[in-house]
């Protein structure tokens, strides 16, 4: 029995949130409320495992003077293992403006990453590919790191057993899927950019999303912010509307649904209940400011509302 989850954040960062109201381009702006969270993206898809009551451990890069995000999964309880580094992590801004209710991410480049660095993640991720169910790859590469870095990692996990799901964009996203990860979720920007055409209809995704199936790729889950997310198999395409929630702060929203994900491949539940999970946990993430984990309680008292209409392809 392999029941881990394991996420690997190649670019950590440091998440500063602040809030302002009425944010003008050019002037002094007063923050209001501001908070810092561990993230990156694999950090944030353990944490929100975490939270939903399931067993995570985290691997990336981090520098040597990194430790608020070790001490802050430690508080989780989410095992770290991560490659240490020469230079320190990021801090990415991510700006809310209450008055427009508007979400700005700013995110710094990252650190610098050797060659050497690189092999020894590599290395970690086979260690830990074979006590794991589901391996996620998550996030931007930092600079200095191959841009074939997923692709190297879910190739060399190939007969490990676990289940690959890979979020990325750009050069990582389509090097990654030429090694034939199990899941993918580019938002509808990300999808648009590996294709080169602007999507915009159920139709368009779907034609987009089965030559990647046709590739290797079992489910390609397209997430599209407020309008919600249609994810794709070979045969079955399943719809889901955004449920009605206060939005306070979108960041992290495409991560919690990869955490509902990679619960339900661990459990081996149905494409249907992974939607349903996926969805569930993307629309608590946007009810907390930050990039904070899920509330376990928003997340039951959601799941049933959430609604899905099956297309057949
Ligand atoms: N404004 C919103 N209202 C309701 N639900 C939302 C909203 N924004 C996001 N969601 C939910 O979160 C899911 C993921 O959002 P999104 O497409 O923004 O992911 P993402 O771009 O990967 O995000 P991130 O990179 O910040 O994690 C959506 O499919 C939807 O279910
Ligand atoms: O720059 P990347 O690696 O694409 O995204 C990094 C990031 O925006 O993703 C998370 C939200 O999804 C944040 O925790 C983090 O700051």
């Amino acid at each position: 029995m392999k029941p881990l989850i394991v996420t690997v954040t190649a670019n950590p960062a440091l998440d500063r949130t602040i809030i302002v109201k009425d944010f003008k381009i050019g002037k002094i702006n007063r923050v209001i409320r501001s908070r810092v969270d561990a993230g990156g993206k694999g950090i944030n898809v353990a944490k929100n495992v975490k939270a939903l009551g399931g067993d995570a451990a985290c691997l990336g890069f981090l520098g040597g003077d990194d430790d608020f995000i070790v001490k802050y999964l430690e508080a989780l309880g989410i095992a770290a293992d991560f490659t240490v580094i020469q230079n320190s992590i990021r801090v990415n801004i991510k700006l809310i403006d209450e008055n427009s209710s508007t979400f700005t991410d700013i995110n710094e480049l990252g650190p610098e990453v050797n060659f050497r660095e690189a092999r020894a993640l590599i290395e970690k991720i086979k260690y830990w590919a074979l006590r794991a169910r589901v391996l996620v790859l998550a996030g931007s590469l930092p600079p200095g790191i191959e841009r074939d870095f997923y692709r190297e990692a879910i190739l060399s996990v190939r007969d490990s057993g676990a289940k690959v799901i890979l979020d990325a964009e750009n050069d990582a996203l389509k090097y990654g899927i030429e090694a034939a990860p199990y899941l993918i979720k580019p938002n509808i920007h990300e999808l648009s950019g590996l294709v080169g055409k602007k999507l915009k209809t159920p139709e368009d995704i779907i034609a987009a999303a089965l030559p990647l199936i046709e590739r290797g790729v079992e489910v390609v889950s397209v997430s599209m912010g407020p309008r919600g997310s249609l994810t794709v198999t070979r045969d079955r395409a399943y719809s889901v509307p955004p449920l009605d929630v206060e939005v306070r702060s979108t960041a992290g929203a495409g991560d919690a649904m990869v955490a509902g994900f990679a619960l339900a491949l661990e459990n081996g539940l149905d494409i249907r209940q992974a939607v349903k999970m996926a969805s569930a946990a993307a629309a608590c993430a946007v009810t907390r400011e930050g990039t904070q984990p899920v509330d376990v309680k928003v997340f039951s008292s959601l799941i049933d509302k959430v609604r899905i209409t099956e297309i057949h392809i």
